[in-house]
């Protein structure tokens, strides 16, 4: 194992049973993913700290058996993090840039991740195809762009969850006029991870309190799952 990745007892303890599956991906992101230039080098000392601990935390704020659109996903942060972690949950990898979607169909094949797949395109290209009860987004596109990016994928009730830094809330407010013009939300910040995660982590949350307009309907969402699907791994909590 590369030596960088060996996980701190916080990262075994949040990733209780899921964590051997966790720990391939971590080598994976630091070998293939340095090697083909999806994450720096510079990141490996802090993969779990900075990218898998810091993404698995955002999935207390998805409600059981979700389908989530990881909008812009690169290497698979956070949604390959939240397809490990929660096997109830249906996660499209949506993602434009071939080389990405590459990698990451790798990484859907290498860890058997049966909840997952791949879709390669822009988000604002699949309005009329792709729907979710969740979109999550981290480090894709400021507020403004990626609400317009994000809520018309949203099934009424559903929360564009983005990871943002610092700023969050100074760039909520800098996005009240998109909010405004989009389908009638609810939007606050609200950190999560406190104890497991330091700091922990911001999320900006959009929740859409309408259904879509008639002619803007998509197709009804594909499970990834396929047929006779993977054994659901045990979690410890
Ligand atoms: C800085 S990377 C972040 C990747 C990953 N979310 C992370 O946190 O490591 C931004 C990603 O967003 C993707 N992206 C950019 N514009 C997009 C769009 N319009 N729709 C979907 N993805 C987009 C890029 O191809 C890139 O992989």
């Amino acid at each position: 194992m590369t030596e960088h990745v060996v996980p701190s007892d916080a990262a075994r303890e949040l990733f209780g049973e899921t964590l051997p599956v966790a720990q391939r991906y971590a080598e994976l992101l630091a070998d293939v993913g340095v090697a083909r230039g999806l994450i720096g080098p510079r990141e490996v000392p802090r993969l779990w700290e900075r990218h898998l601990m810091n993404c698995a935390v955002v999935e207390e704020l998805i409600p059981k058996g979700a389908d989530v659109i990881d909008l812009g996903s690169g290497a698979g942060l956070p949604g390959v993090v939240l397809a490990i972690l929660r096997p109830d949950l249906s996660v499209t990898l949506l993602e434009p840039l071939l080389r990405r979607t590459v990698f990451l169909n790798e990484c859907v094949e290498l860890l058997r991740l049966d909840n997952v797949r791949v879709y390669r395109g822009r988000a604002e290209e699949v309005h009329a195809k792709l729907r979710a009860d969740i979109v999550t987004a981290r480090a894709v596109a400021p507020l403004p762009k990626l609400i317009g990016w994000a809520l018309p994928l949203l099934r009424k009730g559903g929360s564009l969850l983005a990871l943002k830094g610092e700023r969050a809330e100074a760039e909520l407010e800098e996005a009240r006029h998109e909010l405004a013009r989009q389908r009638p939300n609810i939007a606050d910040v609200i950190r999560v991870g406190g104890g497991k995660v330091d700091p922990a982590t911001t999320v900006v949350r959009v929740t859409v309190t309408t259904a879509l307009e008639t002619g803007t309907k998509a197709a009804p969402s594909r499970s990834p799952r396929k047929p006779g699907g993977r054994k659901k791994r045990g979690r410890k909590r």
